[in-house]
């Protein structure tokens, strides 16, 4: 394999881009893709990987290189030599030793964090919360690539035939056990611009994820509240397992983002779906007592979906922690009220330490045991194949 310069410009540029403009990886790449349409699939995916890749070995890539901060053509150029991609003589590699570099690659590989890729207080919150075993097991499949995978909209088709209808365009998928809407695609690729997708008949969305909807055991005809929506992987999936029949009241802080959930309730053919932006207290006042089901998939770390944003380890600090912790306990003491006696909520979060889950779920029990009971828990470990989520049922008395 050789590198291109245009593609090694596009992936430094991206990183620039990534780390010093602080914005997230994905949404980086749409854009350095965008400014060269001639780019052949082969070429994005080299750009997407390639970025994706750096960004998630960083900490390892610059040590093992002994790159100054700021100095992405030596990260480049370390992951080359580590992908036996040979090093073009240019200027921007002047300074790289390739026999250093294997033999800090072989000294740094017995230190977890460096072989890891992971900010020091990260690690040492994760062994702390999880145990060395544990925390050692996630940590590294948090740093395999994530698989695509889709959820079929059966409001619209079935998981069989929407595998049917992408193979006659050549898109190989299979079939989840454990997820009947689920099916992962056989090769990494872009699915939006198929007509399925502009057709409503598939979401784009992890099979952990999946889990959430159907544990809060929602039903046709019933009242529920998705709280903290955003825009609205999970209140499509609801909609669905509720056949369109009774009301969603889908609510988050964030107005843009409901805006992006009415644009995809209206592909997806969602009808009984109404938005509420929360303006303040008032708002969830006004719905006490109102719902049979309620969500509350509320902000966590995001520390469960590293595989797809490598960028976040770089970005968390402790401070977001503790603060995003305050809020979960808030959500959950104030929002509950929405709920009818003997309807029940799911808590949800895309983290895997007990601080943000079942501590949180605990903590909130033994203050409200009076009004709550807890009835069942359920994780998804990143180590498991798909993506670390948390979710705990919780009813009403
Ligand atoms: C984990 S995300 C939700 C993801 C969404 N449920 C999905 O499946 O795509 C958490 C959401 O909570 C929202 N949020 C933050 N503070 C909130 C609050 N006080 N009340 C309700 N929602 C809040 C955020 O804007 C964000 O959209």
């Amino acid at each position: 394999m050789k590198l291109y310069v245009n593609l090694a410009r596009a992936v430094v540029q991206a990183l620039e881009m990534i780390f010093e403009n602080d914005k997230y990886a994905d949404k980086v790449i749409e854009k350095v893709l965008k400014q060269n349409p001639k780019w052949g699939a082969r070429d994005r995916r080299f750009i997407a990987e390639t970025t994706y890749d750096i960004v998630r070995w960083y900490r390892f890539l610059q040590n093992i290189t002994e790159a100054e901060e700021g100095d992405y053509w030596k990260l480049l150029g370390g992951w080359c030599v580590l992908h036996n991609i040979p090093l073009p003589d240019w200027d921007e590699f002047k300074g790289l030793n390739e026999k250093r570099i294997h033999e800090r690659d072989m000294k740094m590989r017995a230190i977890r964090r460096f072989r890891e890729s992971i900010p020091d207080w990260l690690d040492s919150l994760g062994e702390t919360e999880l145990g060395e075993r544990r925390w050692e097991e996630e940590l590294k499949a948090l740093n395999e690539e994530a698989y695509v995978v889709l959820r079929a909209n059966t409001l619209k088709i079935s998981a069989e035939d929407l595998q049917r209808e992408l193979a006659d365009s050549d898109i190989e998928t299979d079939l989840l056990e454990d997820f009947p809407e689920g099916l992962v695609l056989a090769e990494r690729q872009n699915v939006f611009r198929h007509p399925a997708f502009k057709e409503g008949f598939f979401e784009v969305q992890d099979a952990a994820s999946q889990f959430i909807a159907p544990f809060l055991r929602v039903e046709p005809g019933m009242r529920v509240i998705d709280a903290c929506a955003g825009a609205g992987g999970k209140t499509l999936h609801l909609a669905a397992l509720m056949k369109n029949k009774g009301r969603i009241i889908a609510m988050d802080v964030e107005a843009w983002k409901l805006e992006e959930l009415q644009k995809r309730a209206r592909r997806a053919g969602v009808s009984n779906l109404e938005t509420r932006f929360i303006e303040s207290s008032k708002t969830i006042k006004r719905l006490d007592n109102s719902a049979d089901r309620l969500l509350l998939d509320v902000p966590c770390s995001g520390l469960g979906v590293l595989k797809r944003n490598p960028d976040a380890k770089w970005k968390l600090s402790p401070q977001f922690i503790d603060e995003v912790k305050t809020l979960q306990l808030h959500i959950l003491e104030d929002y509950g009220t929405m709920l009818k006696p003997g309807g029940m909520m799911v808590y949800s979060t895309c983290s895997i330490l007990p601080s943000e889950n079942e501590k949180q779920v605990e903590a909130f029990i033994t203050k409200h045991g009076d009004k709550y009971e807890f009835v069942e828990q359920k994780h998804s470990w990143p180590s498991e194949g798909f993506d670390g989520f948390y979710m705990a049922l919780i009813k009403k008395k």
